[in-house]
């Protein structure tokens, strides 16, 4: 796991120095006498001896913090008197009688390698401690061995999570049977509490140099090979040049996208980095039409405009070996997204340009100042607010579909959800619906999104998924929340707040129909959390994404030559050690593509790597399939094919427009495959985009005649338990409406205890 390193704490940043030290220096070790105490062959390694009288005894990081009241003093003296005083406040009867005897005579010390050193020296065995004694010790241990801060400096010292364990119930072990009293007093003062953590961790430490040396040693060699720290570095030729970094910095719907543009378009080269495909093709439709040349670049697609020194890609593809005189990065609050996130912390230390617009919300800031400051690169932050404020209707939709108006935008999260809703609102009312979610693609949801801007037709309403919050230009008048729960992949849980208002936020774009936003739910018992979400300040983002070079995994993988892909994948990230301002990006999605990749013989760890990588629904067993099949041809040397026939014309069910969908993924992957190998393994490049594109227009006819009820790609298995239930939420009531009989948001906030909506029925508010 990610794990935040020797941020906080200058004695752990200490301990690893010395730790390094200690491993680095094995026939110094090995030479000496044995059995010699552990804890005079670290300091004989680190020059601390009687021998060596000018240094220090102890070397300094030793000090707990929480008991050395001047950093002057040392071990051999006796302990502050302000040590006992703290251990008296809190302590009883006997400790302070304990503390008037210390000032008399000399307090034992509490210095953690004085007390490692008494510990060595007693004998096993020595304490006798009560039964209720030992039991709040053990407690004590038990909260050493779980905390995160423990497991975080443990790792830094090379012991990863997994030995972790057993290195602390040994350790556990070894203080137990003999504990000084005085420690012991101490440590029930104490309790099992963060002080308690770091007054343990140093003689922990210690305790592991002594007995696990040979473990740490492998352990360390293991870490140094998967070490994601400084991740700056990696770029030395962006590091070499003087950056300078604008921070468009506001809300949805405030003019940051278009400002950053401006400058690229004025340069004379520029990069634009977008999160989604959608946004890179409208940002080169855009950009073209203004008459500067531009190309784009997809995992998907290349068009390549001659003498164009302008390009739009998403965000993974950008290069950080081209130089350029302007980069958009847009969306850079992804920076923070769980799975994708490495992309933007790339792009952001690695794209050599000599200005660097960033477009995104606040939430990101300070940890750009941070970077900022490591990278040494100018930082100018533009704050920006919504031309229009944002609206909140206090009324709701009542749970009924007949107060749907034209420019609305329905949000429902799941695409059954977006089905059903699509089918009441054509039923019961006048308008036509168009659909947009993440499934479509984006040429699809681009003629979707057209449909509903356009003025001139009957769909007057957008029915979408989340997938609407970012990238569309949309002429939306109010969005409206079906619900505010989302399926996770377990089970359903509240839609994050910062999500919440970058989909509210569609609303009233500026130059649109509707230049003024307004939101609400579809029932009342959601409203509340709305507004909750809405009125929420945006949430520092403490730690980023970051994911490995290649070059990277194949340092790492060359110390486990018969692991599996996937076990080399666990590997790394257990043993992988990170800034404290960095997290390792998971993919949960290709652990499974691994897996079933795994009996493919022949690939290279690059190549199994890129097909893991491709763009794959892991829940569509045909998609798997192909992607299978697209791996076997390959490893055979075999022109990979594609192996599936055009549909014959636009679906008539739900089943057919999942097999379009699905269909039209498969071709995806397949002409991102193309651009990650080389050209003649995946030939049929231009007839997978004939293909794509004759699918993106049936999707789009299909669409507009949609009428039928959903279907779940995972038929036969268990659905989660709001898909089980929204057959009931539709129930009519009244012949010609529809209502929803429960608000889940309301289920997940039990803590909320006042009546739904009575203070927000008065009237709307502005956020
Ligand atoms: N100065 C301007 N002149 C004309 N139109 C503008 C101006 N600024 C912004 N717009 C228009 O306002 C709309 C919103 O702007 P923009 O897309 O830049 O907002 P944003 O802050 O990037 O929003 P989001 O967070 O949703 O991406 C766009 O349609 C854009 O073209
Ligand atoms: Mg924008």
């Amino acid at each position: 796991m990610a794990a935040s390193l020797l941020r906080s704490h200058s004695s752990s940043r200490l301990a690893l120095s010395r730790v390094r030290a200690f491993l680095s220096s094995l026939p110094l070790l090995h030479s000496l006498p044995d059995p010699h105490p552990p804890i005079l062959r670290s300091q004989l390694e680190l020059g601390f001896s009687p021998q060596n009288p000018s240094l220090p005894p102890f070397p300094p990081w030793t000090k707990p913090r929480f008991f050395c009241s001047s950093s002057s003093s040392t071990a051999a003296e006796p302990a502050p008197a302000q040590d006992a005083d703290s251990s008296t406040a809190a302590g009883d009867e006997a400790t302070s009688e304990e503390a008037t005897a210390s000032e008399e005579s000399a307090a034992p010390s509490l210095e953690p390698l004085d007390v490692y050193r008494e510990l060595r020296r007693a004998d096993k065995g020595s304490t006798k401690l009560k039964r209720s004694e030992c039991d709040s010790l053990v407690k004590v241990f038990r909260g050493f061995a779980k905390s995160p801060w423990v497991s975080d400096q443990a790792l830094a010292v090379y012991i990863p999570a997994s030995f972790l364990p057993h290195v602390c119930r040994r350790f556990r072990e070894f203080f137990l049977r003999r504990c000084p009293p005085h420690v012991f007093r101490h440590l029930s003062t104490l309790g099992p509490s963060p002080e308690a953590d770091r007054f343990l961790f140093p003689i922990f430490v210690e305790f592991c140099l002594a007995e696990f040396p040979d473990e740490m040693r492998q352990f360390r060699t293991l870490m140094d090979s998967a070490d994601l720290t400084k991740p700056h570095t990696w770029f030395p030729f962006a590091r070499a040049m003087k950056r300078r970094i604008v921070y468009h910095c506001g809300p949805t719907n405030s003019g940051k996208t278009y400002n950053a543009l401006q400058r690229f378009m004025e340069a004379g080269s520029g990069v634009y980095c977008s999160p989604l495909r959608l946004l890179a093709m409208e940002v080169f439709d855009k950009v073209n039409s203004l008459g500067v040349y531009c190309s784009l670049h997809t995992g998907q697609e290349k068009k390549s405009v001659p003498f164009s020194n302008h390009v739009a890609c998403t965000i993974e593809m950008v290069s950080t070996e081209q130089l350029y005189d302007v980069a958009v990065i847009d969306e850079i609050q992804m920076m923070a997204d769980p799975t994708r996130g490495y992309a933007w912390t790339r792009a952001l230390l690695g794209l050599k340009a000599d200005e660097i617009h960033l477009c995104g919300d606040p939430s990101v800031l300070k940890i750009v100042k941070k970077i900022c400051r490591d990278t040494g690169d100018e930082l100018e932050v533009n704050h920006y607010e919504r031309f229009k404020p944002l609206v909140v209707e206090a009324k709701t939709l009542l749970g009924n579909f007949k107060n749907v108006r034209s420019g609305d935008c329905i949000v429902a999260f799941s695409r059954r959800e977006i089905f059903e809703v699509k089918l009441a609102i054509e039923k019961f009312t006048k308008h036509k619906c168009c659909v947009i979610y993440g499934a479509l693609p984006p040429e699809t949801r681009r003629q979707q999104a057209s449909l509903f801007n356009d003025q001139d037709n009957e769909y007057d309403v957008l029915v979408a998924s989340d997938a609407v919050g970012m990238g569309l230009n949309l002429n939306i008048r109010r969005v409206v929340f079906y619900s505010l729960s989302k399926y996770n992949g377990d089970k359903m849980v509240p839609v994050a707040p910062s999500q919440v208002k970058q989909i509210a936020g569609r609303a009233g774009r500026r130059g649109s129909a509707y230049p003024d936003g307004l939101t609400t739910t579809f029932l009342l018992d959601d409203l509340d959390y709305l507004i909750e979400c809405l009125q929420q300040p945006f949430q520092e983002v403490t730690k980023i994404g970051l994911f490995p070079f290649f070059e990277q995994v194949e340092l790492f993988a060359a110390q486990f030559p018969n692991a599996t892909f996937c076990e080399l994948l666990d590997k790394f990230r257990e043993n992988c050690r990170l800034d404290g301002n960095y997290f390792l990006c998971r993919n949960d999605g290709v652990n499974k593509v691994a897996n079933m990749l795994e009996k493919v013989q022949g690939l290279s760890l690059e190549e199994r790597l890129n097909f893991c990588f491709a763009p794959v629904n892991i829940r569509d067993p045909k998609a798997m399939y192909h992607l299978l099949r697209f791996a076997m041809h390959y490893s055979q040397n075999r022109p990979v094919g594609i192996a599936m026939g055009m549909p014959k014309g636009s679906a008539r069910n739900d089943a057919e427009l999942l097999d379009l969908e699905t269909k039209h993924q498969v071709l995806s992957m397949y002409l991102w495959l193309s651009h990650h190998f080389k050209e003649d393994t995946f030939p049929y490049v231009q007839k997978a985009e004939i293909m794509a594109t004759n699918i993106a227009d049936l999707l789009g006819q299909s669409l507009a005649k949609a009428c039928w009820k959903p279907e779940s790609r995972s038929q036969g298995k268990p659905r989660p338990i709001e898909e089980e239930n929204s057959q009931d939420k539709l129930k009519p009531v009244a012949k010609e409406s529809y209502e929803r009989p429960r608000s889940l948001i309301k289920a997940h906030k039990t803590k909320r205890q006042e009546q739904p909506g009575q203070h927000h029925l008065a009237g709307n508010f502005v956020v």
